[in-house]
């Protein structure tokens, strides 16, 4: 059969975009799903969402990484599914959809092209040496880097990820380093296995983690620059909680096609 597809991506976090409202395809096969985000064998993607029908909201967001499998949430999909479903006329300028953290809202710009993502509320920060660790709907590690331009982040990505810690779930790794008035943020993903361009819940866990940091408190605005362009998160930081989290981007698409599969 032949599969449609259309490509996304977001700050150059790049993923595979299927409208599976008709349940045109079974995704519950690791194989399957990693031959698909191949980049030599398949289409390419650090990960693969299908759009799927659900009851009481606009839509559901199933997501899987590069690796084949089901993951934990992901903030740049997320926001690119957003724009997807409004190219696909399934939602108008703001939804309320579905991911595997819960519900979410988002609001899409008159362009169509900016998406602001509400994220879950964060209540937990723990400290892993000088590390600061926390969930934003993926778990994420946050490291304070200086020369993070010149840093090898496979290697010393991979070496946490990989740690015994980590190993058996997974974590992804973000350094991050003061730039202008926000910061620079490079992030070695779980799932992808690699560094990636952009990591939407990664710079949201960092945006975070600095404002416990720097105990900055109210409501606080972080641009973030990534290697694929840049990012900016919103929320309101009272000392114990963060809520209302936004993250707010690009998200295109690229192109579409067909596949045989
Ligand atoms: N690229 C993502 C994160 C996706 C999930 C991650 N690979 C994991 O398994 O935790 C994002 O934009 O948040």
């Amino acid at each position: 059969m032949t599969l449609n597809f259309y490509k996304y991506q977001g700050a150059g976090n790049d993923f595979i975009m299927v409208d599976n409202r008709e349940n045109v395809v079974d995704h519950h096969r690791p194989a399957f799903i990693a031959g698909l985000c191949d980049r030599r064998f398949g289409i390419g993607g650090d990960g693969i969402m299908f759009l799927e029908n659900k009851a009481g909201y606009d839509f559901k967001m199933v997501y899987y990484n590069a690796d084949g499998k089901p993951s934990s949430m992901c903030g740049n999909g997320g926001r690119c599914i957003v724009a997807f479903a409004k190219y696909l006329g399934v939602i108008d300028f703001e939804t309320n959809f579905l991911a595997v953290d819960g519900p979410h809202y988002a609001k899409i710009s008159e362009s169509g092209d900016w998406v602001s993502l509400q994220m879950i509320d964060v209540e937990t920060v723990t400290k892993d040496g000088e590390a600061y660790v926390l969930n934003t709907g993926s778990p994420h590690y946050v490291l304070q880097t200086v020369g993070l331009k010149d840093k090898n982040v496979y290697d010393d990505g991979y070496a946490i990820r990989n740690n015994d810690m980590y190993a058996k779930e997974g974590i992804n790794v973000n350094f991050v380093e003061p730039q202008g008035d926000g910061y620079f943020v490079r992030t070695f993903e779980r799932g992808v296995e690699d560094e990636t361009y952009a990591c939407g819940t990664g710079v949201t866990a960092v945006a975070l983690a600095m404002a416990k940091h720097n105990n900055i408190r109210g409501s606080i605005s972080t641009p973030i620059k990534v290697l694929g362009g840049n990012l900016n998160i919103r929320f309101d930081y009272n000392g114990n909680h963060f809520t209302n989290i936004f993250l707010e981007g690009p998200a295109k698409r690229v192109f579409e096609g067909e596949i045989n599969v």
